[in-house]
């Protein structure tokens, strides 16, 4: 009986509490001031105006008119800055959080659940088009995504974000870049790509895999009819590239002659993927050997024109890269990779290299293996899939 009247009182406490207390509405708006975000001009102050608040399943949106200016770079500047404020008064028990309580429920599990569900870290999501509209996460993405085939045609999947699932279709954008940081989850993301396509196209697919960081993660995949290359070194790169880019005069001179734009409208269902895992080792950029140079810069040029393109003529290229930097990723193949995947980078200058001017996301992911931003005319941040070995091993010998 005594516990139940301190238990009652403390629920009382705390909707007294939340009299006192503030809504994330009111949070955001104190946040937006202390942090800079408002105008000041003949003497008045101007505020982002709050326009209307939609309550979702797993989160909360506030839409926001931006005061003139600003501009949406400088909100999306201090996201982390309003995630964290949002987070560090975060343990007050809400009216909304009462509502659900049950009066005739065992009240020291419901407050012991309350007081959980207050230490769920929320996530601030922020897009603008025409009004800023800032979403809060009741629960952080997961880090964990097992991998599991449910794509079809040339998708592959790219990951889950805090709604829905995300895949990329490479017959609508051909070419991809895929950065990050060492050991945040290229190769994984490579070998989910290669094991979905064997297993949704083992007889349209092909593959020409440079694999210049020893020439081990692809071998797995190595008796599989549809890889028609390995290669670990500049000079094998070079001849097989040679190859790749006659076989693409061919494809271009057929073509021509039938008067067809494209592979899609000859109706020729083979797809060419080559997949380059680490760029850097074959950058001309960066190259002090002299020979070495002549041959990065020939693979180099082969590899424009893959990009420029060899999409219409069936040819895919995923280039892969730990070293973001201007003198990596040559302008040419960065400009025709539509899509880009970027794991964790380390500063915001590698962000804008594979992203773009002002997009510095990458940088400021959480230090989480297999969190990326997926960039291609919308940007997600996603998790994603883990594949097991013993799973990529049982689709290689299925497709044998
Ligand atoms: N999507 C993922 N989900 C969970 N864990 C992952 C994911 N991707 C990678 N990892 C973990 O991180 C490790 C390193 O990943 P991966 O080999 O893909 O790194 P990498 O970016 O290719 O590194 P490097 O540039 O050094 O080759 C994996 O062995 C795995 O344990």
């Amino acid at each position: 009986m005594l516990v139940e009247v301190l238990v009652g009182g403390a629920v009382w406490a705390g909707a007294e509490a939340m009299k006192r207390g503030v809504t994330d509405k009111q949070k955001l708006d104190r946040i937006f001031r202390k942090c800079g975000l408002y105008v000041k001009y003949k003497g008045k102050e101007d505020t982002p105006k709050f326009i209307r608040s939609n309550q979702k399943e797993s989160y909360t949106e506030y839409v926001y008119r931006i005061p003139e200016g600003l501009g949406f770079r400088d909100f999306e500047k201090k996201r982390e800055v309003i995630e964290d404020s949002l987070n560090s008064s975060n343990n007050q028990i809400s009216l909304s959080d009462l509502k659900k309580f049950d009066i005739k429920g065992d009240y020291k599990k419901q407050i012991n659940d309350i007081k959980k569900s207050k230490r769920q870290q929320k996530e601030v999501v922020m897009s603008y088009d025409k009004l800023l509209t800032v979403k809060v996460f009741n629960q952080p993405l997961t880090d964990y995504f097992t991998y599991s085939n449910n794509c079809k045609g040339w998708n592959v999947p790219i990951g889950v974000t805090r709604t829905k699932f995300i895949k990329h279709d490479f017959e609508k954008i051909m070419h991809m870049v895929v950065a990050g940081t060492t050991r945040y989850g290229k190769s994984i993301f490579l070998k989910n790509v290669i094991t979905t396509l064997l297993i949704n196209q083992p007889k349209n697919v092909s593959f020409t895999l440079i694999d210049l960081k020893g020439g081990l993660t692809f071998n797995r995949y190595s008796q599989c009819p549809q890889i028609q290359n390995i290669t670990s070194e500049p000079e094998d790169s070079l001849e097989v590239l040679q190859i790749i880019s006659s076989q693409m005069d061919e494809v271009m001179e057929y073509l021509k002659q039938n008067n067809y734009e494209n592979v899609q409208e000859a109706k020729i269902p083979n797809r060419h993927f080559i997949i380059i895992d680490e760029g850097a080792e074959l950058a001309p950029g960066i190259e002090k050997d002299k020979d070495l140079k002549d041959i990065k810069n020939k693979c180099e040029v082969i590899l424009s024109r893959i990009a420029r393109i060899g999409g219409a003529l069936g040819y895919r290229l995923i280039y892969a890269t730990q070293t973001p930097y201007s003198e990596v990723l040559n302008h040419n193949i960065k400009q025709n990779c539509d899509a880009k995947l970027c794991f964790k980078l380390q500063t915001d200058k590698a962000s804008e290299v594979v992203l773009g001017e002002g997009i510095t996301d990458a940088h400021h992911l959480p230090f989480i293996k297999g969190r990326g931003v997926y960039l291609t005319d919308r940007k997600h941040i996603v998790q994603t899939p883990m594949i097991e070995n013993d799973y990529i091993e049982g689709v290689v010998k299925s497709v044998q």
